[in-house]
């Protein structure tokens, strides 16, 4: 038997790729992964985790300073040092051991270097600097799930100044004194957040607002409490032009003719997938374009068809349709099972909430903001219900106006709005603003998936005197 035949190569050792190897072997076939980098891809070492970690100090610490009796015992600022050190160890020292012998122990070969699809069914890994390659056929499928990287827009100077992706504002061990963020998404609400905690003087240039996408007050609120920090939130604000100086200083000249002086400038409005030189053009496919699936995740051509006999797959960043690690790993776990059903002559079961659909990428999920207040939401905001053509209600409620608020912190601040398909008298939108918010998520992902009609609701009774007690109030809101 040729050793390098397998029934699934997976192109991506990222979060998607590796749970997709986890779905196949779990269903009885082989696969091989190739990686170029780390295994455990952007989200173990340069996204999720990381800047998680900075963040998390920060809001430690902020939430100690809102309880008397805590605050009396703060007696200092976030120790710098040990927030980068802590960091360092969830980012695993930008090692991959541990991920490398997981996938191991499952029985997954992994094939260190560039993968390329070459024909049907083949893929080309260059293995080494000398450009010694390795060609892996698989009988049934092949995945690609390469991710995305960081978007460098066409403003003038920025690509010489040398700016910070995400990835130098994960993995940076200064903290610059002065911290420019081109940007008004997640990366650079989190990332401005994190970094004026650590003491950077931060400029943010929100063209667009901060966190757009978002229900309209949790921008609002993030962009409050970040000026209170000390951030200069400039909305509306375009860079025209970047410059950096011998002494390493980045001046950004404003569209409206300003200029803003700082040592780094991080670059954050948004992503491009990772699909430049993945063979694209054998078959048929554009290099550098987003991947476009079908309800199973196949790739399919410009007319709609899959790729092939449908042997080509696509899940996670690269197909575009969530750039959310869990909502990755959801697909991973479909894209698995869906190729193990074609191979074993199975019925694949892709109707909506099926077993081998990824239905909840639509209308439900879930997705938090580690700002300072957190934002959780889950499915639609009122405007894109509104959008999707849906008869909707939207409820809001005061968080601080909960039982369970005021005993979490003094001065307890948020928001939470329920938006309701009148039709169907289901909730099909969540979104919460408040300290400590990202844990009361997953009760309002649920009743959006299972689609629980209100009145059941009345009998999910939240314990008092917890924050969840916002659900009874938002009920009470609605009526009954
Ligand atoms: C700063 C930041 C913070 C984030 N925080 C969160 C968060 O808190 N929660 C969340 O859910 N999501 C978060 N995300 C998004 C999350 O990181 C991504 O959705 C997730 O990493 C996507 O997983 P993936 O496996 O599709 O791609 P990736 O993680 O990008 O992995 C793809 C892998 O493929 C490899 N690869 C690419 N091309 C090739 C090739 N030709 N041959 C071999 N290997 C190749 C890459 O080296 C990489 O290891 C964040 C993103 C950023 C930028
Ligand atoms: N906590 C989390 O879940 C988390 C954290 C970080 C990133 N992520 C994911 O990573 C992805 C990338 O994040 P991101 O913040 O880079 O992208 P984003 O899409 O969230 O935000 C990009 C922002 O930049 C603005 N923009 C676009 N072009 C611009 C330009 N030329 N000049 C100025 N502003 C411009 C957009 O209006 C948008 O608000 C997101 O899809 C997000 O879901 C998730």
């Amino acid at each position: 038997m040729d050793t390098n035949t397998y029934d699934v190569v997976v192109i991506g050792a990222g979060p998607v790729g590796e749970n997709i190897a986890d779905r196949v072997v779990q269903g009885g076939l082989t696969v091989a992964v190739v990686e170029r980098e780390l295994v455990g891809g952007e989200c173990s070492y340069w996204a999720c985790m990381p800047t998680k970690a900075l963040l998390r100090s920060g809001a430690a610490l902020r939430a100690a300073r809102q309880v008397p009796g805590a605050r009396e015992a703060v007696t200092g600022e976030l120790d710098v040092a040990a927030v980068l050190r802590r960091r360092d160890s969830f980012a695993a020292h930008w090692q991959d051991d541990g991920q490398a012998a997981w996938l191991e122990q499952v029985g997954v070969p992994l094939y260190r270097g560039h993968g390329r699809i070459v024909s049907t069914r083949a893929v080309e890994v260059t293995t080494g600097e000398d450009g010694a390659t390795v060609t892996l056929t698989a009988r049934h499928a092949v995945v690609v799930a390469t991710g995305s990287r960081v978007l460098v827009p066409d403003v003038e100077g920025l690509r010489e100044a040398a700016p910070w992706t995400s990835r130098e504002a994960a993995a940076s061990s200064t903290v610059p004194g002065r911290l420019a963020v081109i940007g008004g998404g997640v990366v650079a609400a989190e990332m401005a957040t994190a970094y004026a905690g650590l003491g950077a003087s931060v400029t943010v240039l929100a063209r667009d607002g901060v966190l757009p996408s978002a229900e309209p007050f949790a921008g609002e609120r993030v962009v409050a409490s970040l000026r209170e920090a000390g951030v200069s939130v400039l909305l509306g604000a375009e860079a025209a032009t970047v410059k950096r100086a011998g002494d390493g200083t980045v001046s950004l000249t404003l569209t409206s003719g300003a200029q803003i002086d700082a040592d780094e400038v991080l670059v954050a409005v948004g992503r491009v997938p990772n699909t430049r030189d993945i063979g694209l053009e054998a078959v048929g496919l554009t290099p550098g374009d987003w991947l476009t699936v079908d309800g199973t995740l196949r790739v399919v051509g410009a007319e709609g068809a899959p790729v092939g006999d449908g042997w080509l797959y696509a899940a996670g960043d690269v197909n575009r349709r969530v750039l959310l690690t869990h909502q990755g790993k959801y697909q991973a776990r479909a894209v698995g099972d869906t190729i193990v059903a074609r191979a074993k002559g199975e019925a694949v079961d892709d109707g909506r909430w099926g077993r081998h659909a990824a239905t909840a990428d639509e209308r439900a999920v879930p997705q938090v903001v580690f700002t300072d207040p957190e934002i959780a939401s889950v499915g639609l905001t009122a405007a894109a219900a509104e959008a999707a053509g849906l008869r909707i209600r939207v409820v809001d409620h005061d968080l601080a106006a909960v039982a369970g608020s005021t005993l979490q912190a003094e001065d307890y601040r948020g928001q939470a709005r329920m938006v309701v398909d009148e039709d169907r008298k289901v909730i099909v939108g969540f979104t919460l603003a408040g300290p400590d918010v990202a844990e009361l998520l997953h009760a309002a992902t649920i009743a959006v998936v299972g689609e629980v009609p209100l009145d059941r609701l009345w009998h999910a009774v939240p314990a008092f005197p917890t924050v969840s007690e916002v659900w009874l109030r938002l009920l009470e809101g609605y009526g009954r």
